[in-house]
């Protein structure tokens, strides 16, 4: 016999598990959010990923930038150096010999191309001597000129950087090879787009020089405080789709799979966090509630007389859950019409094959709510499983409740009449435990009164039994068949013999059966019929 959870309901358990109640979801909408959540977390991950490999490369673009800064500022310094320097070593480069010019240079200063003397505006002594007598521009030689950089073709036909030096009322001319700047490009993270401006030059990071002063605003800028040197560059503002995907597959596959996982578990999680309506409609929907099976007994013989549809609900987390539990539950949200539809597709499906052991006339007795009355489906569905199980041969009873007793209106009456008409029986449940009185069971007019197990459990040797055998004598009176409920010692069933009373149903005889075994306890009876206890 299954354990059925009573009073810690999991009803109290599902609903301390929602989110104080503000949780229900539809699967439909738990799993659009569930989708939703994912996308934002994939597009949060891949946003986070590409700013974070912006904000690299442009950190990489200023440390490149500061780098090439630092190289023309060491050149310069250089060219600096060797300025102040050739003034001592005068006599050296002005000795006529080239080759010595260029072992001093060579020594002493690896990146100067030439150092030259300018006298007027000629060109006096030079480490060149090719350069020498050759004329200054006037421009270059102006007060604003003075201690000036720039990358011109003055003394060579390739251009070159020179470098303006005023020392002690001599004026220097010191060159450095432009190759040695664009060295200073190929350093880790130089862009394309960088240039460095030396004076009125630019010098590319592709090589190409362009005459132009001032700053462009769409550039960085990294001006050197010692030489008139700046270095510019464009610093990336998004990155190309097919780059990012190229330079990061591992990190984008990794964010798709959290994402994933993450809204996977959101759908996962949130079916302990719906609603009981919720898990109860889920319970229909995927039938996880079975009908099981209670015979009855005749009184006299002992013969199973018929037998009483119980609704079982095996929760794949929670184990069985009491009827009294979720009937109340499919009564208040209105889905007792979807359940006992869904029991009466299974007693079809459970005994069409096993039908012929079933004798004729036997009860089949289902159990009713209030609200099966006024659904449309309801007849239907019973007549599809009468024309089923054959009910010429056996008797449909339905069992309305006298727990919650049904408003008796013209339309129940005309309910009850076309249950008739349909030659299904009505049965008074839980007789005796409710607020009905005569009236009541005049008005439904039922063929079965169920004497409940409350007053059954009253009969024992020593104990009151004026009460039970009110009923019974009540029920002998209005020419109703009794049903004795909950039934399970010996003594009541002495008892209830020796009151004639029809049928006896309870745990002394019988527990409620699943399909299976109901069968093979019809198959027995079949067989070799139990004599009467
Ligand atoms: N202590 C004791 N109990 C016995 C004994 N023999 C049978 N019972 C239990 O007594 C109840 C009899 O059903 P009920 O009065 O119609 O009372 C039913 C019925 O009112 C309702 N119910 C069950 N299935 C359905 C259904 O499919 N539709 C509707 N509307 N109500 C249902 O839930 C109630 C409780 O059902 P169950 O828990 O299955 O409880 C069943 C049955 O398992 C016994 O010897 N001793």
């Amino acid at each position: 016999m299954p354990n059925l959870i009573k009073t810690t309901t999991l009803f109290s358990q599902i609903q301390q598990k929602t989110f104080f109640g503000f949780v229900v979801m539809t699967g439909t909408v738990k799993f659009v959010v569930a989708i939703f959540l994912s996308l934002v977390l994939l597009a949060s991950g891949l946003s986070f990923i590409a700013m974070h490999q912006l904000y690299s490369e442009q950190e990489n673009a200023r440390v490149a930038a500061q780098s090439v800064l630092s190289y023309a500022e060491e050149l310069l310094a250089e060219a600096s150096d060797a300025a102040k320097s050739s003034l001592q070593a005068q006599q050296v480069l002005c000795s006529g010999s080239m080759a010595q010019d260029q072992a001093f240079l060579l020594n002493h200063y690896p990146h100067i191309q030439a150092i030259s003397f300018v006298q007027g505006n000629m060109i006096g002594c030079s480490s060149l001597t090719v350069a020498q007598r050759k004329k200054v521009p006037p421009a270059l030689l102006s007060d604003n000129a003075l201690k000036e950089a720039s990358v011109e073709k003055l003394l060579f036909d390739m251009p070159t950087l020179y470098y303006l030096a005023n020392i002690q009322n001599n004026t220097l001319l010191v060159n450095i090879s432009t190759s040695f700047i664009n060295n200073a490009f190929n350093l880790d993270g130089v862009l394309p787009n960088m240039y460095l401006q030396i004076g009125g030059a630019q010098v590319w990071s592709d090589g190409s020089i362009i005459y132009a002063s001032g700053d462009d605003d769409h550039f960085m800028h990294l001006r050197s405080a010692t030489f008139p040197v700046s270095v510019a560059w464009q610093s990336p503002l998004s990155i190309p789709w097919y780059r990012f995907i190229a330079e990061n597959s591992s990190l984008i596959a990794f964010a798709v799979l959290v994402s994933t996982l993450c809204g996977y578990l959101f759908w996962r999680l949130t079916g302990h966090f719906t609603s009981s309506l919720m898990v109860l409609q889920q319970a229909i929907s995927q039938r996880q509630i079975h009908p099981f099976y209670q015979p009855f007994f005749q009184g006299d013989t002992g013969k199973i007389a018929g037998f009483e549809v119980l609704a079982r609900w095996k929760h794949p987390v929670y184990g069985y859950v009491s009827p009294d539990i979720f009937i109340p539950l499919a009564e208040q949200h209105n889905l007792i019409g979807p359940l006992t539809r869904l029991l009466m597709q299974q007693i079809t499906t459970d005994f069409q094959k096993a039908i012929h052991l079933f004798p004729d006339g036997l009860y089949i007795c289902i159990n009713i709510s209030a609200q099966n009355c006024l659904d449309p489906h309801f007849e239907m569905d019973i007549n599809d499983m009468m024309r089923k199980l054959e009910a010429k041969k056996r008797h449909i009873v339905v069992e309305v409740t006298e727990r919650h007793p049904l408003h008796v209106t013209p339309q129940l009456n005309e309910w009850l009449a076309a249950l008739r008409r349909a030659n299904i029986s009505v049965a008074l449940d839980d007789f005796g435990t409710g607020y009905s009185n005569l009236a009541y069971i005049c008005a439904l007019q039922p063929e079965f009164l169920k004497i409940d197990k409350m007053f059954v459990s009253q009969i024992d040797n020593n104990t009151d039994t004026r009460l039970v055998e009110s009923v019974i004598d009540l029920a002998k009176k209005m020419r109703l068949k009794v049903i004795a409920e909950g039934v399970e010692t010996q003594a009541q069933v002495d008892y209830l013999r020796a009151k004639n009373v029809d049928f006896m149903q309870g745990y002394f005889f019988c527990r409620p059966l699943p399909a299976e075994d109901f069968i093979k306890r019809m198959r027995l009876e079949v067989s070799a019929p139990p004599s009467p206890a």
